[in-house]
């Protein structure tokens, strides 16, 4: 039994990676699947999908790797998170496609509740906002949508689940239909005080408790694999969304320690310890994780846009082949030109919250090519980051009362913290450390952590501390002066994109 195997069910892709008894990779499998785009602000999964390349990627990593369901000794899963499933009992089927957390088709309905006041009681209860982002307006549209969902649902035949409980369902035989407690802080419907699914909340959305999961600690026993997928029973020890996993992965288990995630988009976790720190600066207050019943909390902020910029310039602009292009290509950029481009393309997530508004370039001359585009799309990303540590910053001082940073050191992590560019201009505009550690699949790391420590085959806390290992530390360079004017320039450019 030397083997943890973590499942990371993306936003584009399902992963399934082996990590050996000394907490390295051994063997992963990896499957791609469709998105959806019905209508504008509209973005679907097949839940389907969602299982299919789960078990798929599951069963080629166990193949590549020769070994069996009993050389395994625990799962431990990580998740797109808000992504909305509802499901059957019956057939296990969703009766509706998955309703990925980029959706923004609730958003007239999320401002008409804040106009009418309503926003303040949601925080207060769930550390989150009103905005479609979050699962619980995305489930109503679906139980007002498809006939008798109600009904049925009220009678325990459909179920409710972020991606991580549709997947444990299957996963175990329709025996477990179960949660944790840092998915179920994403959903809008659980208040992270009391440590329960909130009857206030469920009941102004009309949604049956009856079709909620059981919430669990993010360590703890999720339950076993039926015996025919894998030929053998492996036991579902840990459970984290992806931005949680990955503050794991990153050992961020200190009050004060903050990561940044960079993939489709971009996350920033500072823990707050056992203390929920409500942000007076539109960041959410979320479960980093829970062992032992005991919850600790962090701030976050959600950019919706970090490595999707990049893609833009490869599938949208078609300025590059790949997004490692995009590094060499903004070095030529001039250096004369200060192009800001605001990748509002989906509105903007914290500190704005803006689901209306869209993208915008400004500063453009006749000279504006390409370079100057992939410069920008880098930047922008910096840009945001600082965004969310100013309004950190902020929330931490006013909490402790005295002036204090968000975190001296970013540690960062995901897809697009592989370019050196970004990574040095992140740095610049920040005037913080940037650390990169050696292994930049943080979250997959963090999955299986937690469901190898669970199964005593892996570290605890101090131990897993200790592996962390950096492989470059980014230093500021930019010099003050610069620094506040390039971002004053961009605060102008977002004043100038928002909608209102
Ligand atoms: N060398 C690079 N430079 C800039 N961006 C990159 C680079 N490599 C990957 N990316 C970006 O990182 C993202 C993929 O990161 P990943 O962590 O796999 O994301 P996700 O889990 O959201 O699918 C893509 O949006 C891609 O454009
Ligand atoms: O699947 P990712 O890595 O894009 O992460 C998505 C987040 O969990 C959304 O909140």
């Amino acid at each position: 039994m030397s083997y943890i195997l973590a499942i990371d069910q993306g936003t584009t892709s399902t992963r399934a990676i082996l990590f050996d008894r000394d907490m390295h990779m051994a063997h992963s499998a990896q499957e791609e699947f469709a998105q959806h785009y019905p209508a504008s602000g509209w973005v679907e999964h097949d839940a389907g999908d969602l299982w299919d390349t789960t078990l798929r990627t599951c069963r080629t990593v166990l193949e590549k790797a020769g070994i069996r369901a009993g050389d395994v000794a625990a799962i431990g899963i990580t998740n797109q998170r808000e992504t909305t499933v509802v499901w059957d009992t019956e057939t296990g089927k969703a009766i509706h496609p998955a309703i990925v957390w980029q959706d923004r088709r609730t958003a007239d309905f999320c401002r008409q509740l804040r106009e009418e006041g309503r926003e303040e009681m949601f925080t207060k209860r769930t550390g989150l906002l009103l905005d479609p982002y979050f699962s619980a307006t995305k489930l109503k549209f679906i139980l007002d949508e498809v006939d008798g969902a109600r009904e049925r649902a009220a009678e325990g035949r459909l179920l409710f689940g972020t991606v991580d409980s549709f997947l444990i369902w299957h996963l175990t035989g329709g025996k477990s239909h179960v949660t944790d407690a840092t998915n179920a802080s994403r959903t809008l419907l659980y208040d992270i005080h009391k440590r329960r699914w909130s009857e206030t909340i469920s009941d102004i959305f009309d949604i049956p408790l009856k079709m909620l999961p059981k919430v669990l600690d993010t360590g703890g026993e999720f339950g076993v694999t039926s015996e025919e997928l894998f030929g053998g029973e492996i036991p579902i020890l840990g459970v984290a969304g992806d931005q949680q996993a990955a503050t794991l992965g990153q050992a961020c288990f200190e009050p004060g320690m903050l990561k940044s995630t960079y993939g489709t988009g971009c996350f920033a976790l500072l823990n707050t310890g056992d203390k929920p720190v409500q942000s007076q600066n539109r960041l959410l207050t979320t479960v980093a994780y829970q062992f032992d019943g005991k919850p600790t909390f962090a701030l976050e902020g959600s950019i919706f846009i970090a490595g999707a910029v990049v893609q833009w310039l490869r599938d949208g602009l078609k300025i590059i082949s790949s997004s490692s292009e995009s590094q060499p290509m903004a070095e030529k950029a001039d250096p004369g030109q200060n192009l800001i481009l605001v990748p509002a393309f989906t509105g903007l997530g914290a500190p704005y919250w803006d689901a209306e508004c869209r993208g915008a370039v400004f500063g453009l001359t006749r000279n504006s090519g390409p370079e100057e585009f992939a410069k920008a799309a880098l930047e922008s990303v910096g840009f945001q980051t600082r965004d969310l540590l100013e309004a950190m910053t902020a929330d931490i001082t006013a909490d402790h009362g005295g002036e204090e940073q968000a975190g001296d050191t970013l540690r960062v992590d995901g897809g697009m913290s592989a370019s050196d560019w970004a990574m040095q201009f992140l740095s610049d505009i920040i005037g913080a450390s940037v650390d990169r550690p050696e292994v930049l699949e943080t979250t997959a790391l963090g999955a299986a952590w937690v469901a190898g420590s669970q199964a005593g085959l892996y570290p605890s806390f101090d131990g897993f501390t200790k592996s962390w290992k950096l492989e470059t530390r980014f230093e500021p360079k930019m010099s003050e002066g610069d620094r506040d004017e390039r971002y004053r320039q961009w605060k102008d450019a977002v004043k100038a994109t928002m909608s209102v």
